[in-house]
């Protein structure tokens, strides 16, 4: 057990710390630390107030609620207290809480619980007089909240009165309570213009939502997308209610947003199926949430259960693994992609985000490094979310030492030594240095991709070896690679060289779309791709097309025709070309249908076209012999009718003329 003088210590520290924290989160919303970690150091105190009660006192933030409510708004006393939950991180601890519930009630009887989803903003209290808004506060210290009245009634989801029916009578004034809430894509969406508008940038849609909620401007609130949920009421006089879930079904009744996911259940297995099915929905879920409540949903043994300092007995909160984390940037590098992109990456300390660490996270690019103000050396609040790279989200201007070293993308790439450019309209810098390896690396590993030649065994290291000993300058130095050479590589058995140039040698056949999208054309993908190779079934008949042409092709706009015809004018990308024949590549032959196909045929194109235009249509139809006329006649062999067809399809149907859909038509012209 730890010295009582230097538990006592450690408890000042803990609580002045939380202290601190409390006041950034909840008076001015702007924390510097995530919930994780203040949740960390709140267990801490916690647990060593247990081991040292002679050191607990009353005023310690563990026996108390939120903070006082800012002397700028007038105060609202709650009628009833608004209280905390207490907190599960576990399957465990739930188990725990049934056990502690059935001892207090000293019952082994099943309980029924509502499950709910817990919304990540900020708990509010209306005061309904018959059926009338007449006040809206925030929690506060949890028995007197900020009169926030004005604001709330700006928020869309909140209604001004409700519908009272006969089943389901307005009381004369009740207290509803819930989460004012922002969707997250609206949070993505207000930070960016926050940025944009140089204001910093809120940590999370929690303390955008209490920051919107907390104007005294009220035109301020009403422009930002606030929504509410509504999940349990406080005093209400003159009406009684038997069941949670009841009181939940009174709050829909009466047009309150309630959560759709709520559930009850019938036992804590239930609940825990429920946590962890709403785990995995997480990230599809519109707005975000950082866990789940539990409730017991009879409430005359809520009554029972009542509630120890700050929390009630017959509610839970489990939540889920922590998305944010705060960590230190201790470099700024810039990695440089196949098309020459330079994109700063920062290093960080390694740090636990939602149960893996986290040591890398990418910045984008150099406005967004200006925008947020981030320094090498600077604490940072990181967020990672599902699959997606980590980010970061604010740097944590209070840690400044002075010592941070501001970061600007070089003028010359790191890889190659050539010139970096940023090319007007565009958010990257670029390194436009033909031979930079690194470039050359990532148009490789493009080349060879699954999606392009599909040469299995040529992995990334393996790319990198070869490229750094220069035996390779562009792709089509692949199919010149010795034997020698790929035993000479690290790692390189006869066995696994065998295979690599086997696959090598397989892929000199390639469908010619895959071998279009392994050119790695910019704009170009695996879609397009297919619509080239379809087109123009050849490499070098792609290679001959003009701008215009191209872009009389569905699907293609200006700046992919002209990116697709800037590719064949140069140079290099001709030689490498070139090369790729000399090595035997050579698409499979697109069986080519005999050019008197259609001979003799004459064809109407009626209706909106979406697999060809109209043009193209004309001259598939007349590179095949055939004509495309305009009206019908009594000459027309097929119609063919897109959408929307009028009446040219229907002359054709009275007339008995063959009608044929576009797939049709393809197929007749071998195009299918
Ligand atoms: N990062 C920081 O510096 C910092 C500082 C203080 C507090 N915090 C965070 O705030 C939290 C503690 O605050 P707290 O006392 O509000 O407790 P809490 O957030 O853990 O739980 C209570 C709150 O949950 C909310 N809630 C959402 N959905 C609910 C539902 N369906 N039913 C009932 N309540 C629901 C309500 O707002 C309620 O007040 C912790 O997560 C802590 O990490 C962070
Ligand atoms: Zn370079």
């Amino acid at each position: 057990m730890m010295n009582p003088e230097v538990a006592r210590k450690r408890i000042e520290d803990l609580k002045t710390q939380i202290e601190y924290h409390n006041r950034r989160y909840y008076q001015l919303d702007d924390p510097v630390i995530s919930d994780a970690e203040y949740d960390l150091l709140l267990q801490e105190l916690i647990s060593l107030e247990e081991q040292f009660p002679q050191w607990r006192t009353d005023d310690s933030p563990s026996q108390r609620i939120g903070a006082a409510p800012l002397s700028k708004f007038a105060s609202a006393v709650h009628r009833t207290p608004m209280l905390s939950l207490a907190n599960a991180f576990s399957e465990d601890e739930i188990l725990r809480f049934q056990e502690r519930l059935k001892r207090f009630l000293s019952s082994d009887a099943n309980l029924s619980f509502v499950v709910e989803p817990k919304i990540d903003g900020v708990a509010v209290n209306l005061i309904y007089e018959n059926g009338i808004l007449t006040s809206g506060a925030t929690r506060g210290d949890g028995a007197t909240g900020e009169d926030v009245t004005q604001n709330i009634r700006t928020v869309h989801t909140v209604p001004l009165r409700f519908q009272s029916t006969l089943e389901n009578p307005a009381p004369e004034e009740i207290e509803i309570r819930g989460e004012i809430y922002i969707e997250s894509d609206a949070f993505r969406k207000l930070n960016e213009r926050r940025l944009a508008g140089n204001e910093a940038p809120f940590a999370n849609p929690r303390n955008a939502a209490a920051g919107s909620l907390r104007q005294l401007d009220s035109s301020i609130t009403a422009r930002r997308p606030l929504k509410m949920f509504c999940y349990s009421v406080g005093l209400v006089a003159g009406r009684t209610f038997t069941h949670h879930s009841e009181v939940l079904n009174s709050l829909k009744l009466w047009g309150f947003a309630v959560n759709p996911l709520i559930r009850r259940v019938e036992s804590i297995s239930s609940c825990i199926d429920f946590y962890r099915e709403l785990q995995d929905r997480r990230e599809e879920l519109p707005y975000e949430i950082d866990g789940m409540v539990i409730k017991v949903d009879d409430l005359s043994l809520q009554e029972r259960l009542g509630a120890v300092s700050r929390s009630p007995r017959w509610a839970l909160a489990c939540k889920f693994a922590a998305t944010q984390a705060t960590t230190v940037v201790e470099n700024i590098i810039v990695n440089v992609g196949r098309t020459g992109a330079l994109t700063p990456v920062a290093l960080l300390a390694p740090v636990q985000v939602g149960g893996v660490t986290v040591s890398r996270a990418t910045l984008h690019n150099q406005d967004e490094i200006d925008k947020k103000d981030i320094h090498i050396g600077d604490t940072v609040l990181v967020q990672r979310a599902g699959d997606v790279i980590p980010e970061v989200v604010k740097v944590i201007e209070t840690k400044r030492t002075g010592g941070e070293k501001p970061f600007k993308i070089p003028d010359n790439c790191p890889e190659c030594g050539s010139k970096v450019v940023r090319i007007a309209g565009e958010a990257a810098h670029r390194c436009l240095g033909i031979s930079c390896p690194a470039q050359i690396r990532g148009h490789i590993i493009h080349f060879s991709s699954r999606g392009g030649m599909d040469i299995e065994g040529l992995g990334e290291k393996l790319v990198a070896h070869l490229v750094d000993e220069g035996y390779i300058r562009d792709p089509s130095d692949l199919y010149f690679l010795g034997r020698e050479t790929l035993m000479n590589m690290e790692r390189m058995a006869e066995k696994s060289v065998s295979n690599l140039l086997a696959a090598i040698e397989r892929s000199k056949s390639p469908p010619l779309d895959k071998l279009i999208f392994a050119l790695g054309i910019r704009h170009v993908g695996e879609h397009l791709s297919k619509v080239l190779a379809r087109q123009y079934r050849t490499v070098d008949a792609l290679a001959f097309a003009s701008e215009e042409e191209l872009l009389a092709l569905q699907d293609i706009g200006p700046e992919v025709s002209s990116s697709i015809f800037q590719f064949f004018q140069n140079d290099s990308n001709r030689r490498v070309i070139e090369n790729l024949k000399k090595a035997g590549v050579s698409p499979q032959e697109i069986v080519s249908p005999s050019p008197s196909l259609l001979a003799g045929k004459n064809f109407v194109f009626t209706g909106t076209l979406t697999r060809m235009t109209r043009n193209e249509a004309k001259q598939i139809v007349e590179t095949l012999g055939g004509q495309a006329l305009s009206s019908v006649t009594k000459n027309t062999d097929y119609v063919v009718a897109g959408e929307a067809a009028g009446s040219k399809l229907k002359k054709a149907q009275e007339s008995g003329i063959p009608v044929l859909s576009e797939e049709e038509f393809l197929a007749m012209a071998g195009r299918g």
